[in-house]
């Protein structure tokens, strides 16, 4: 790469000396000088801090070119949460409505059967490699999506799912728990022919847990009876049947898209102002030295038509933001750009995300945004309590674990994220399922400590997060997993006469923050879900 007195020359431009933009397939540890570079705005790129950072700069700290989001106003009133389902562990049909995150919605009754039933009636499962798909997602349910994309390869399920296990709240034992040890005794009692071995190939469940052990929201395992994938430039379909169940699987069709729908999204429980009254108590908090870091987040509330075809906004999102991981499941849909951690043949990784500025309007500043948050001794704090509770998190179920000494700056097309990728080596007898407990919450969307973040949040934030923030992905009978942090989202629920849509977004608050400019964090990051349900 060109590189000149501390300016680093880009496929014909000039960046500010404090930033280099590289490939996001380089290796951990990076310098200026020996990456590739990509300019194209809409991928995901890598801006990482030379070695020699100059003293911090007093720069305003308002994400430029942030749009208020229509219908922002004030309002109040707490969601009312309705029903949700607790007791046993079901083995449910689809139910033909999105259900879960919290508020009323129809659901089947359960058909289903208690936990040691599922398990003790052992999982016949077949992959099979298949001739190119052009469009996995036009196999999913229009009204229940259940997919996983990533750059183009991901998994979808089709058809009726074999069990959705939704555990009730257990004196002593967290439900992600509880899935925990459920996923193990079918993982263990399956019997399995999966010759590909690949990501998303052989047994798999999708899961999407609640942030908050105490919300009135599910987290439930789904393990679908068809899946649909694909892995460069190879594809699968794997069939998933409980034993004893001989009849024959119908055939696997594509369904044409429905017609193209669009929703509004208003202020929900939280209103703009309120936001930012909770970040000041969230400040008066800290100044105490009660905690050092809570991430506060906001609500909008809407409605799209009854009958719409998620899988649109999913294709959207996949489109729009194909560096992020993609997620459909159980009604949560969105676009994180944060892995909680995934395992492959027994490597770690994760991606710990914290330090937020929005793009600039035009090149110009574009460049000073990602300087100033290159050099913001706020953001960069705020990312270091991240990082370090990732770290602590893995390290009793890891191995040879390392973080890049920086963060660098990872670029998407609505904003920059400081970012740190770690890297380690799975302790055996160790699963995804027991990472994603042993992450979650990370101080990415908690804080630091996590008891004291938590209890504020439980009394800041006046509705339940539901889904929102807590661990999204699949897993796989062998421990493999992904897993990313449910962020840039919205639950989706079916009620009478429409589709209700509640989006969220937060942000890290730590000493320092400016009410203001969190409030203009948050709207940036429901760029995603409020341009894709436009
Ligand atoms: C809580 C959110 O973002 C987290 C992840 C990345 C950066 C964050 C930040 O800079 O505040 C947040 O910690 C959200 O998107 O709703």
């Amino acid at each position: 790469m060109p590189h000149d007195g501390g300016r680093v020359a880009v496929a014909g431009a000039v960046l500010h000396p404090l930033v280099a933009v590289v490939d996001p397939g380089a290796a951990l540890a990076l310098h200026a000088d020996d990456v590739e570079v990509h300019v194209d705005a809409r991928r995901e790129q890598r801006v990482v801090r030379p070695p020699h950072v100059p003293p911090e700069v007093d720069v305003d700290t308002h994400p430029p070119g942030v749009p208020a989001i229509d219908g922002e106003r004030e309002v109040g009133a707490r969601r009312d949460e309705g029903d949700v389902r607790r007791g046993r562990v079901e083995l449910r049909p689809r139910a033909g409505a999105v259900p879960a995150g919290g508020l009323p919605h129809p659901v089947a009754p359960p058909v289903g059967t208690e936990a040691g039933v599922v398990q003790h009636t052992p999982l016949v499962v077949e992959t099979r490699e298949i001739d190119p798909v052009e469009d996995l997602l036009s196999f999913a349910d229009p009204a229940r999506p259940l997919a996983w994309f990533r750059r183009g390869d991901g998994i979808v399920a089709v058809g009726e799912p074999v069990a959705e296990l939704r555990p009730s709240a257990e004196e002593g034992r967290t439900r992600a728990e509880t899935l925990a040890a459920l996923w193990q005794g079918l993982a263990a009692a399956a019997e399995v022919s999966d010759p590909l071995r690949l990501p998303g190939t052989g047994l798999v469940a999708f899961g999407a847990f609640t942030f908050d052990e105490d919300s009135r929201a599910d987290s439930v395992l789904t393990i679908p009876s068809r899946i649909l994938g694909r892995h460069g430039d190879r594809f699968w379909e794997t069939r998933i049947r409980r034993s004893g169940d001989e009849r024959a699987p119908g055939a696997v069709e594509p369904a044409e898209y429905g017609p193209h729908w669009a929703g509004t999204v208003g202020p929900g429980a939280q209103s703009p102002q309120g936001y930012q009254d909770a970040v000041r108590s969230a400040l008066a908090r800290i100044a105490d030295g009660e905690l050092s870091k809570v991430v506060l987040a906001r609500d909008l509330q809407g409605t799209i038509p009854a009958g719409s075809d998620l899988r649109r906004l999913v294709r959207a999102l996949a489109t729009g933001y194909p560096d992020t991981w993609v997620f459909a499941v159980d009604g949560l849909i969105g676009a994180s750009p944060e892995t909680l951690v995934t395992v492959q043949d027994r490597t770690v990784t994760a991606r710990v995300l914290a330090g937020t500025i929005g793009r600039g309007a035009d090149a110009d500043a574009d460049t000073a945004a990602s300087a100033h948050l290159a050099s913001s001794t706020k953001d960069l704090d705020e990312h270091q309590y991240a990082v370090q509770s990732v770290l602590a998190s893995l390290r009793p179920y890891t191995r040879a674990l390392a973080a890049s000494e920086q963060p660098f700056l990872l670029k998407l097309p609505n904003l920059f994220h400081l970012a740190t990728d770690v890297e380690g080596e799975l302790e055996n007898g160790r699963s995804a399922l027991d990472l994603v407990r042993a992450l979650h919450p990370t101080a990415a969307v908690a804080g630091t400590p996590t008891p004291t973040a938590i209890a504020a949040i439980r009394e800041l934030e006046p509705f339940d997060r539901g889904r929102y923030a807590g661990p999204v992905g699949w897993v796989d009978a062998d421990g493999n997993g992904e897993w990313a942090i449910a962020l840039r989202c919205a639950q989706f629920t079916s009620t009478d006469d429409a589709i209700a849509v509640t989006a969220y977004a937060g942000a890290g608050i730590v000493a320092g923050s400016d009410p203001e400019s969190e409030l203009l964090e948050t709207r940036v990051k429901f760029r995603p879900l409020v341009d894709a349900l436009a």
